[in-house]
C-alpha cells in the first residue's frame, strides 16, 4: 500500500519490494539503455495496477454459463494517459499495457538549461469530457514541468479532481512546488528522493530520464 508522507499528503510513495528493486537497477549508471526502458515499462505497470485502484466502476449485465449477473466493469472507457514529452513517453508504454482502450495525449516540454524553467513545444489532448487523465513523467525535480503539464490540462477544461501525476523519482523541492500550484492532484511516486543539486538535478535520483532512455547525451 502507498505511504503517506506528513508534509505531503498528496504524495503516494508506492513501497512495493518489486517496484523498488527495479528502481534500484534503473539508478545504477551501469544499466545500459535497453535494461534502463524496460524497467521503466515494468515499474510503471506495477504502479499502474495501484493508481487505476481509484478509477470509478459501474455494473454489466452479462450471462455467466450458470445465470445472469451485473458484474463490475470500470465505467467506460474513459481514459487518458499524458506523458510529459520526452521521458514521459517511457512510462507510457506499461500503462498502456495495462489500459489498452486508453486515449493518449501527448504535453511537449524541455527544461531550459539556464532558467531550469519549462518551455512549451507541443500539445495534443483528446476530449476531456468525463475522462480520467493521467500525466505521466519519470521526474518530478523542480515540480515547474509538471505543474505546467497540469495547467495545460486545466485549460484545456480538464478539472484538477480528474487528473492523477504518476513519477518515478521526486524531489521535495517539486512536490511543493506542484502541490502549491495544483493542491488538488494526487501524485503517485516510486520515490521521495533527497534533494536536488546545484542543477536541479534529483539527488541520488538516476541522472537525466530522457537521455537514459532514448540513449541520447
Ligand atoms: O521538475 P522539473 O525541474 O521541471 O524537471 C523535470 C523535467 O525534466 C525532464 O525533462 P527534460 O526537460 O530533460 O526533457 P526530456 O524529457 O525531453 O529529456 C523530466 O522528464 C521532466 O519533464
Ligand atoms: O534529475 C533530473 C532532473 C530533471 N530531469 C531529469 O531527467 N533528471
Ligand atoms: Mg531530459
Amino acid at each position: 500500500m502507498p505511504i503517506i508522507n506528513p508534509d505531503f499528503p498528496q504524495l503516494h510513495v508506492l513501497h512495493h519490494p518489486l517496484i523498488q528493486h527495479k528502481l534500484s537497477m534503473m539508478r545504477d549508471k551501469a544499466t545500459p539503455t535497453i535494461l534502463f526502458r524496460q524497467l521503466l515499462k515494468e515499474i510503471s505497470l506495477l504502479m499502474g495496477y495501484e493508481i487505476t485502484r481509484r478509477l470509478p466502476m459501474t455494473t454489466m449485465r452479462i450471462e455467466t454459463p450458470l445465470t445472469t449477473m451485473d458484474a463490475p466493469v470500470i465505467a467506460g472507457k474513459k481514459v487518458a494517459v499524458v506523458p510529459i514529452l520526452r521521458a514521459g513517453l517511457g512510462m507510457a508504454d506499461g500503462l498502456l499495457e495495462l489500459i489498452p482502450s486508453a486515449r493518449v495525449g501527448h504535453v511537449g516540454l524541455y527544461r531550459d538549461h539556464e532558467t531550469k524553467r519549462p518551455i512549451e513545444y507541443f500539445v495534443k489532448l483528446p476530449e476531456p469530457e468525463g475522462r480520467t487523465f493521467i500525466l505521466v513523467d519519470p521526474m518530478l525535480a523542480t515540480g515547474h514541468s509538471a505543474a505546467a503539464a497540469a495547467d495545460v490540462l486545466n485549460k484545456y477544461g480538464v478539472a484538477d479532481e480528474n487528473i492523477l501525476m504518476m513519477v518515478l523519482v521526486a524531489a521535495p523541492e517539486g512536490v511543493g512546488v506542484f502541490t502549491r500550484a495544483h493542491p488538488k492532484i494526487q501524485i503517485y511516486s516510486a520515490s521521495l528522493d533527497s534533494h536536488l543539486n546545484e542543477n536541479a538535478y534529483i539527488i541520488p535520483g538516476l541522472g537525466d530520464a530522457g537521455d537514459r532512455i532514448f540513449g541520447t547525451k
